[in-house]
């Protein structure tokens, strides 16, 4: 497939290790390409979280790839938030120790990023939101064209239908800045959610893992060395022998949306059904 018929991905990003897994499919996907990182808190805090991008580019080779950092407050400014370090590890990646990345962040910040590539190719960006959606609401505010600009929106959040994974009501992605959400989801651009209700019947299980192990793909190696903690998370959490694939499902309906099939929600938008 030519760069130019390419789908123009850029990933919205807390890593997380759900974040790395998608993060490397992405990049190994020949339907896209990805244009740039995002960062945001959600998993670990935004600095954190641009670090660990960084990183993972450097393991997959692709530091051509620019990542921009993104809020490190809620779009209300607030500063207490909810990390997940109890699911991905103090460092965000399974408590590895990695060394700190060679590669900086660019100087524009993530909404700029994502304004500006909208900008310069409009209706062809697609965004993967797989943490709290503080940076898409600021490229809102900042550029109220920026709906009608970026092709789709496509996000790991919400939970219909069924309870939340923080409370009963709940999903965590929602729930970490659930006003930049409902600008978000209000704003009238092409969303298409990806909720619990789907990423839970998404289950990498314990046989999955073995199989990955015996890959000698570099990448491969690497998600089973930060994955030990996501699975005892899951053990411990839900009682199941695998872990909820939850940014890779994401990431897949936006590599190939005839994989899954959808439902209308109330402001026009879309979720997987
Ligand atoms: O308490 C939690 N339970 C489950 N997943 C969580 C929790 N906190 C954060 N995540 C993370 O949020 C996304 C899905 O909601 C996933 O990226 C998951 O890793």
């Amino acid at each position: 497939m030519g760069k130019a018929e390419r789908k123009k991905i850029i990933i919205d990003t807390d890593p997380g290790i759900d974040d790395a897994m998608a993060i490397f499919v992405a990049l190994n996907s020949p339907e896209i390409e990805v244009i740039g990182l995002t960062t945001i808190y959600g998993n670990v805090y935004t600095t954190l979280a641009t670090r660990n991008a960084l990183h993972l580019l450097e393991v997959a080779e692709r530091s051509d790839v620019p990542v921009a950092e993104g809020s490190h407050v809620t779009i209300m400014k607030g500063t207490k938030l909810r990390i997940a370090d109890f699911v991905h590890g103090s460092d965000g990646l399974g408590n590895q120790n990695f060394p700190p990345p060679k590669g900086k962040a660019i100087d524009e910040s993530a909404a700029t990023f994502l304004i500006e590539k909208a900008s310069q190719f409009p209706g062809e960006v697609t965004v993967v939101a797989l943490g709290p959606l503080t940076n898409i609401a600021l490229a809102i505010e900042n550029d109220p064209e920026f709906p009608k600009k970026i092709g789709q929106i496509v996000i790991l959040g919400g939970a219909f239908c069924v309870n939340g994974n923080v409370n009963p009501a709940a999903e965590a992605n929602i729930f970490g800045d659930p006003d930049a959400a409902d600008i978000v989801f209000t704003c009238g651009a092409d969303i298409l959610a990806v909720g619990i209700n789907v990423t839970h019947q998404v289950v990498l299980t314990d046989a999955d893992y073995e199989k990955l192990a015996q890959s000698e793909s570099k990448l491969a190696q690497y998600l089973c060395k930060i994955l030990g903690i996501y699975f005892s998370y899951h053990r411990e959490a839900y009682a199941i022998k695998g872990v909820y694939l939850h940014d890779p499902t994401a990431l897949l309906a936006a590599v190939n949306p005839s994989l899954l099939t959808y439902t209308e929600g109330w402001f026009g938008f879309k979720h997987v059904a």
